[in-house]
């Protein structure tokens, strides 16, 4: 997977050397791109942003310089099958929700490209044009707002590419991790047996798997129900189906 990033801070990118996104690129499973947005600027004070039409606090950045760096990293090229256009994303507290499963989706795009927009944001006309020649999704991590796209860009990244085939060592810990199934994970235990007065709950020493695959379930039903209650409205019925649950 080609991954281009184009931001006025490409220094906050340094990270992606690090952990598993580093063992990532070191593998050959991720090429990652920085660039520098003001390297397609043409005045002597490179120039990004201005005043927005019809007023209000707050500057937009400019239509040119975006233009020019989406020209560069994204030609009118054709992905290698042929079919699909490169797909560019824009972190925006406007955008559409970012989820695991849109993760999924990323992670099997050729050619990811993300724009990190800052002060009030950037000039409709950079997604509108970039639509005649790029899959654009303006994505939002929360409800919140940041100074800019670029952390939310190493937490896009760091989902995607955490599902490349060959990334994580034991691929079996993306089966039941939280929103796999669409529930929340149950709570986990390590040695030692007894901490602090606390102990790790007799099941899941029993050794009988039948019992902790239940208990296990019933678990991530219990939180899922408390603290995500929207997702449980979510689930297809099966999962709700009692039948596997009785102890
Ligand atoms: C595209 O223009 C802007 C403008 C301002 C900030 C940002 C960065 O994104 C967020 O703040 C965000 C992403 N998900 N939730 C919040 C982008």
């Amino acid at each position: 997977m080609r991954v281009d990033i184009v931001s006025i801070f490409p220094d906050y990118f340094a990270p992606l050397d690090l952990s598993l996104i580093g063992r990532a690129r070191e593998q050959g499973l991720l090429r990652l791109a920085v660039h520098d947005l003001r390297t397609w600027t043409r005045d002597v004070h490179r120039t990004v942003d201005d005043t927005p039409y019809g007023g209000g606090p707050g500057m937009v950045m400019r239509p040119e310089p975006w233009g020019e760096a989406l020209d560069a990293l994204a030609p009118d090229e054709l992905a290698p099958d042929g079919l699909t256009l490169p797909r560019l994303l824009v972190p925006s507290p406007a955008g559409v929700p970012f989820t695991q499963a849109m993760a999924h989706e990323l992670a099997t795009e050729s050619h990811l490209l993300f724009a990190c927009g800052r002060y009030e944001g950037i000039d409709q006309r950079v997604l509108d044009h970039a639509s005649t020649r790029l899959r654009v999704t303006e994505v939002s991590l929360g409800d919140y707002v940041l100074f800019g796209g670029e952390v939310a860009v190493l937490v896009i990244l760091e989902a995607v590419t955490r599902l490349l085939p060959g990334v994580l060592g034991n691929a079996g810990s993306l089966d039941d991790e939280s929103h796999a199934h669409g529930l929340l994970e149950a709570p986990m235990y390590t040695k030692p047996a007894s901490w602090r007065g606390h102990e790790v709950p007799e099941v899941l020493r029993s050794g009988d798997h039948g019992r902790i695959a239940r208990w296990r379930r019933d678990e991530a039903l219990t939180r899922t129900g408390t603290r995500r209650p929207d997702m449980l409205a979510a689930l297809p019925p099966e999962i709700l189906d009692k039948r596997d649950l009785a102890t």
